[in-house]
Parts: C-alpha cells; sequence; structure tokens
C-alpha cells in the first residue's frame, strides 16, 4: 500500500517477531517475499532465525520490473543456498500459478506421512506470506485469492481469530500476512530500498537518493540514461549531471536556476516507473 510508514522500534522489532512465530505455529510453508530489484536489501536481517526450519520458498516478487538475466542469477544464488526461489509479477500474476506446486513438492514427504497414518483426505496445506513493508504481500494474497476471495473462518482453538484464503482445493493462506522490517545498518541498503520506493521519500533526502540512482545508472546503464535525458555525453560531475537533466527538462526555479529537488523527483519517478527500463540493483 503505502510506503513504509511503520517506525521499527526495538519494541516494535520484538513484537512483529513473536506475532510472525505465533503465525508460524499454524501452517506448513512460509513464502518470503523479496523485492527482486533488490533481493537482499529487502530482506529482513534476522529471517533466518525468526523461520527457523520451517519449509520456505523465497518469492522475488516485482520481477517484472527487475532485469531478467539477474533474477536468473539470484534464482541460482538462493537455490545454492539449499532455499527454492521463484521470480514473480503478483500485480500481473506472471509465475504466481507456479507458487502451489512448488509448495506441495516441498510438503509431499510431510503429507505423504499423513497419508501412510490413515487420513484419507488430507488438509489444504497451510502458508504464510512475510515481508517487509510494501513489498508486494497485499498483492500477491489478491492474486492467489484470485475471484474465489471466500474466507474458510476461524480456526477453533486458535485464540486469535485468523482468517484462512483458499488458493484452490490444495493451499490456504493466512489472510495477515507477516510484517517484517528492513535492515537499516548501512547506508546503501536504505538509498536501494528509497530508489526503488520501499521507502518514503520524507525519510531520506531526496537529493541523496536521486544522486545514489543516477551514480548507479551511469555505471550499469549509461546507455538508458543517455537516451532518457538525451545526453551526447555523461557529465563526470554529479552537479552537472543535474544541471543537464533539469535544463532538458525544464525543472528550474522562478529566475532561471537549475531546481534540484524537481530533477531529484522526476529521476526518481522515472526509475520507479520503468522510465529507464527494467533494473536491478543488486548482482548476487
Ligand atoms: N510492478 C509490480 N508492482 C507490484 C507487484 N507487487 C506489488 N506491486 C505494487 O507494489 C506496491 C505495494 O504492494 P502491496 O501489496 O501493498 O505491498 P505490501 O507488502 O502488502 O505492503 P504493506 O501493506 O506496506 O506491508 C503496490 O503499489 C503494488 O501495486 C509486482 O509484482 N509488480
Amino acid at each position: 500500500m503505502e510506503a513504509m510508514t511503520i517506525q521499527w522500534f526495538p519494541g516494535h522489532m520484538a513484537k512483529a517477531k513473536r506475532e510472525v512465530q505465533e503465525k508460524l505455529k499454524l501452517i506448513d510453508i512460509v513464502f518470503e517475499l523479496v523485492d527482486a530489484r533488490i533481493p537482499l536489501s529487502s530482506r529482513n536481517p534476522m529471517i533466518d532465525e525468526i523461520l527457523a526450519n520451517k519449509p520456505r520458498i523465497v518469492l522475488l516478487n516485482k520481477a517484472d520490473m527487475a532485469d531478467e538475466a539477474i533474477t536468473a542469477q539470484w534464482i541460482s544464488y538462493f537455490e545454492q543456498q539449499a532455499l527454492h526461489a521463484l521470480a514473480i509479477d503478483s500485480q500481473g500474476g506472471k509465475g504466481t500459478k507456479q507458487i502451489v506446486a512448488a509448495a506441495k513438492n516441498m510438503l509431499k514427504d510431510k503429507f505423504a506421512k499423513m497419508a501412510a497414518k490413515g487420513i484419507k483426505n488430507p488438509r489444504p496445506m497451510r502458508a504464510l506470506i512475510v515481508g517487509i513493508p510494501n513489498v508486494g504481500k497485499s498483492t500477491l494474497i489478491n492474486r492467489l485469492a484470485g475471484k474465489h476471495i471466500a474466507k474458510t473462518g476461524d480456526k477453533p482453538g486458535v485464540t486469535k481469530a485468523q482468517q484462512w484464503i483458499k488458493v484452490g482445493k490444495e493451499m490456504e493462506l493466512l489472510d495477515t500476512p507477516g510484517i517484517l522490517w528492513p535492515k537499516f545498518e548501512e547506508e546503501e541498503v536504505g538509498l536501494k530500498l528509497a530508489a526503488t520506493g520501499a521507502i518514503k521519500d520524507a525519510i531520506l533526502n531526496l537529493q541523496d537518493v536521486a544522486v545514489y540512482a543516477l551514480r548507479f545508472l551511469n555505471q550499469h546503464y549509461p546507455d538508458r540514461l543517455k537516451e532518457r535525458y538525451s545526453l551526447q555525453e555523461i557529465p563526470e560531475d554529479i552537479v552537472e549531471l543535474f544541471d543537464e537533466i533539469g535544463k532538458r527538462r525544464g525543472c528550474l526555479m522562478a529566475g532561471g536556476a537549475i531546481d534540484y529537488d524537481k530533477v531529484a523527483e522526476l529521476v526518481l519517478r522515472d526509475v520507479r516507473t520503468e522510465k529507464l527500463g527494467r533494473l536491478s540493483f543488486e548482482k548476487p
């Protein structure tokens, strides 16, 4: 929904962790949602500890906005760490159909054991989506629920009312995802979260984020930068680059001086709306 508005104090983090761990008791499998453009920066730093040994699939969401070749590298990266990973676009739906099948495959031993014990009609698999704010948890829940957003009602014996959403016949999803905090320690992580729109513009200085984005583009996608802003050459000096973009796009203050905040806004809007193409800000 709205980019990161939650204030993460130690008490809130402990509470978020506790809430996710409570939910873990109810489910068979976790879908860890990350942003395909920044798969590491958009992960919760304590995720392994929080999820412990719960079966898990990493879902690289917003893959429609990420560089496809780099996303493929990330899938291998996670697989090497014995984590099954899928690239998905929750908004458009691409890749989301594979989720149930992947979960079923991961849980086949558990359900085979249940069948061996004589349970004829095994219950549906139960799943939980977790991820940092704005990563697409609600969008994925709606996507998986499809038209059948029929809730299955409370389960007896569960203290807090938990609603389950049916995903076909074989899976049920907790309707409230687990919201976890992002990494705060490294400045670059914050800049990446801001550049992709995961955290509110008010939190970091807009010009700092735009400087980061422009330097990144200059280094990794210089041709797109030139093309988008009709630049013959990319000035080495970042202020000059702001000036060039500002002049070409009419980001001027009264009197004609360059309006750097406007340039920053324009660049970030372009980055976040794919005007500069599909961008991956991290490589494995
Ligand atoms: N392009 C693209 N946009 C997506 C995708 N998934 C979600 N979005 C967009 O990302 C934004 C955040 O999505 P939400 O589903 O609200 O994210 P959330 O994780 O539930 O957010 P919180 O409620 O803050 O925890 C929305 O503008 C979505 O439309 C995706 O796969 N591709």
